[in-house]
């Protein structure tokens, strides 16, 4: 098994270790960059890539095809994948500017109504109304998913979103006074740095980066590049592949291309369009959902909108019968309807489904323009779920011994820490288990607890390997060294085995996901690469893995299937975890059990109990799916389907006569249909198990998280400070998700893996 050591150091580091490790059987072959041919001849210097590659404002002006590697039609892009292309269409749409007096009454109006959004806040929570979420419902446990980490993180957060609320309100106070169109707002033409202005107190400050590069990533992904050293910082916004659509162009939800009318409520579409059904795909096994929820973790987590005091929003009457009066409402509230026919929420007379709107972040730029989503966690691929997204959260995670993170030994066995925190879970009663990790959503479910604990134990493994070699190493070289390793692992897991198995071969071709091979470097690294998460990914897309859940967690027995656990009852409630068998079990159903297929079925654990709780009912996660997207100004599907390259649907039958007919009972027109609902129900791409416009979106993230990684673990000597060797890359090339269970698991039950574990045994690939 792999054992490495770095091979760039400080001197006196350097002299220390030339003993143990001498690269002297350097098999360098650099990898060649990948040249695309550009089958269909793009002119003018112009680069052929896949349709979503080429930024939003530079793909509006070309309409030159071309074809890609497997004959895929592509366009010929201006700028490539370069995100920082400044071109916008200036002729149509000219930069707009701020005069001095325009300003003055900007800020007059933004301090007004601050103070005025302050006192009504303090009235609702001084109110006898329901505003407050408490302990015991399903909604509050939904909030927990936007769980901060510790009081200097929510302050640091609320204090980030504040400054991004200040701003979009500043935007529509100038929006209002100079009469600027939507269409403006969406292609950024307000060209304003507000920095030296009197709201520039809102812009974020630059990360300060050292003039030689550091050696390992930071743990709140700052400086990794070097033009700009905030992209994928954690408290950063989403990119986008679109210009959001809101109403009033910069915050409020979209309404229908029909007379602005109201969209159907996301309940209703999910009861209408959505339904429990058992449809296991065999190809696939559990562990690519349960991998697939742990990654989503890993690189994105939108927080909802709290009180100034960290106390959690109501929007719905305490019964539920209704919505709050909107007097007594938060200007985040945006709550879910439940018809009144609703077969299961009106048995008990729930009306209202609580759905708070996701915080805002400072825009990169310090601009004005419409709302940006904030991700509170790195966006980098960087083991941010094992180690946390800020150095407070690390610090409190390590042992600050030979290297390793802490642990909670339970009775031998090392699991993950046990939190203090009484909100993370349903229960802190005595003899259950309730933990801490990286990520703050860990207990949500109890398999999702398992993975961690897996990738917990790779770090302490790794680095007590790393200290029997190199005793002379101290607690934090251990640490470092041991964090790169265990990031690299979780890289080739990521690109060597689960987007393949999700996106098919054709299209790792297609967007250069591939790794390089053996003792290659990559030198795919471009700067010029946005990594940042892109909204319509973490709202939509990358949700489709809800449709893999399956309701039942089937545990077997040395023999025979022991226990059916519907997940409703290990979510937030994880002390299964402390039976001395149960990690070794979770792990045999997760890498045998099928995942279920990504379509319009989805299970009533998720729809109708999630987080319930001790309660008869929970609340409904395709519900929140659509209403998320809508909060985050996601377009409407169709626009979508025109970025990946297909054409639009025109009308409803295209989606096939039963499930057209039912998309038409709820829309108004086809161009109003939900992303996250589109995107389900698209037949799959031939090799996928996603639709074309889910797969092209992924594939697209998952391209930016590489090419604009410069710590990505493969990169070359001249792009990454902590490079690995050739020896060392070919040895980390080997990790699998096979591996790390073996070594990571108790060994009292699991004994054999299949070589790829999000394949069914037996399945070929
Ligand atoms: C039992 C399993 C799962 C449960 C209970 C669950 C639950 C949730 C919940 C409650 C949210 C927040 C919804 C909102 O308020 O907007 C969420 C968000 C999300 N989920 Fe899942 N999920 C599960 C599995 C998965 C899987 C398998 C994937 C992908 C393969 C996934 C991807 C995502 C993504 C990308 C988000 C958005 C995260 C963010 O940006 O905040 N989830 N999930």
């Amino acid at each position: 098994h792999v054992v490495v050591e770095q091979n760039e150091m400080s001197p006196t580091q350097h002299d220390i270790i030339r003993d143990v490790f001498i690269p002297e059987n350097q098999h360098f072959t650099p990898a060649p960059k990948h040249m695309r041919p550009a089958l269909g001849r793009c002119t003018d210097g112009a680069e052929c890539v896949n349709f979503v590659s080429c930024p939003a404002h530079v793909r509006m002006a070309s309409k030159q095809f071309c074809e890609i590697l497997g004959g895929s039609k592509g366009i010929c892009c201006k700028s490539g994948q370069n995100h920082t292309d400044p071109s916008k269409d200036q002729s149509q749409h000219p930069i707009l500017r701020l005069d001095i007096g325009a300003l003055r009454a900007v800020c007059r109006k933004v301090r007004q109504e601050l103070m005025e959004l302050r006192s009504r806040e303090i009235q609702l929570l001084l109110s006898r109304e329901s505003t407050i979420l408490h302990p015991g419902s399903a909604s509050y446990s939904h909030y927990r998913n936007s769980r901060r980490f510790n009081t200097d993180e929510m302050a640091q957060v609320s204090h980030m979103a504040s400054r991004a609320m200040e701003i979009a309100i500043a935007t529509r106070a100038f929006k209002e006074r100079e009469g600027i169109s939507n269409t403006q707002l969406e292609l950024g033409m307000i060209d304003e740095d507000l920095s030296q202005t009197p709201l520039g107190h809102n812009c974020v400050q630059m990360p300060l980066c050292p003039i030689s590069a550091e050696k390992y990533r930071r743990i709140d992904g700052s400086c990794n590049n070097r033009l700009y050293p905030n992209w994928g910082i954690a408290l950063s916004p989403y990119s986008r592949l679109l210009p959001p659509d809101y109403q009033d162009g910069i915050w409020t939800p979209r309404t229908s291309k029909i007379n602005s009318e109201v969209l159907p409520s996301p309940r209703l579409i999910s009861t209408t369009i959505f339904y429990e059904k058992d449809v296991p795909n065999n190809d696939y096994t559990l562990l690519l959902m349960q991998f697939g929820q742990l990654l989503s973790h890993e690189i994105t987590q939108s927080l909802d909108f709290t009180f100034d005091n960290g106390s959690a929003i109501s929007c719905c009457l305490q019964d539920g019968t209704d919505a709050l009066p909107i007097q007594h409402r938060h200007y985040a509230c945006m709550p879910i309807e439940i018809p009144g026919n609703d077969q299961f929420f009106g048995v008990f007379n729930q009306r209202c489904m609580n759905f708070v709107r996701s915080i805002l972040s400072p825009r990169h730029d310090c601009s004005f323009g419409y709302a940006q989503q904030m991700n509170k966690v790195t966006h980098f691929i960087d083991g941010s779920s094992i180690y946390g997204s800020t150095p407070e959260q690390t610090g409190e995670l390590r042992s600050f011994d030979g290297g390793r993170l802490k642990v909670f030994y339970d009775f031998g066995r090392e699991l993950l820490p046990l939190t203090k925190d009484a909100d993370a879970c349903l229960t802190m009663e005595r003899g259950s288990a309730c933990f801490t990790s990286g990520d703050t959503r860990t207990n949500q479910m109890i398999t999702l607890v398992v993975m961690h604990t897996i990738f917990l134990r790779e770090h302490n493994r790794v680095a007590g390997i790393l200290q029997h070699l190199n005793p002379h190493w101290n607690d934090e070289r251990l640490f470092w060294e041991a964090r790169q390793i265990v990031v690299a692992k979780m890289q080739v897991v990521v690109y060597k085995e689960f987007l393949p198995t999700l996106l098919g071969d054709l299209t790792m071709e297609e967007f250069d996901l591939h790794l390089a091979k053996n003792y290659e470097y990559s030198f795919e690294y471009d700067e010029r690469v946005e990594p940042s998460v892109i909204n319509e990914f973490a709202a939509a897309a990358y949700r489709f893995g809800h449709s893999m859940v399956n309701g039942l967690l089937k545990i077997y027995g040395p023999t025979k299937t022991e226990e059916m656990i519907f997940i409703p009852e290990i979510m937030f409630y994880p002390s299964r975890m402390r039976m001395r068998t149960f990690l070794d079990e979770a792990l045999t159903t997760l890498t045998t059990e099928p995942i279920q297929d990504v379509d319009e079925s989805l299970t009533e654990a998720l729809t109708n109990y999630m987080f319930r709780g001790g309660n008869p009912y929970g609340v409904d996660l395709a519900a929140f799916n659509i209403q998320r997207g809508r909060d985050h100004g996601l377009r409407a599907y169709n626009d979508y389907r025109e970025l990946v390259g297909m054409s639009r649907y025109t009308s409803f039958e295209h989606f096939g006569p039963n499930i057209g007919n039912k998309l038409s009972s709820l829309y108004k027109t086809v161009d109003d249909v939900d992303l996250w609902v589109g995107g389900l129900l698209e037949e799959k791409a031939a090799g996928s198990i996603l639709g074309q416009t889910f797969k092209n979106i992924i594939a697209e993230q998952f391209s930016r998280l590489k090419k604009g990684d410069r710590y990505f673990f493969e990169n070359a000597p001249n792009i990454n400070p902590g490079y690995f060797s050739p020896d060392q890359l070919f040895e980390l090339r080997k990790a699998s998700m096979s591996r790390l269970i073996c070594d990571n698991s108790d060994g009292i039950l699991l004994a054999r893996q299949a070589s790829n574990a999000f394949r069914k045994p037996g399945v070929p690939g």
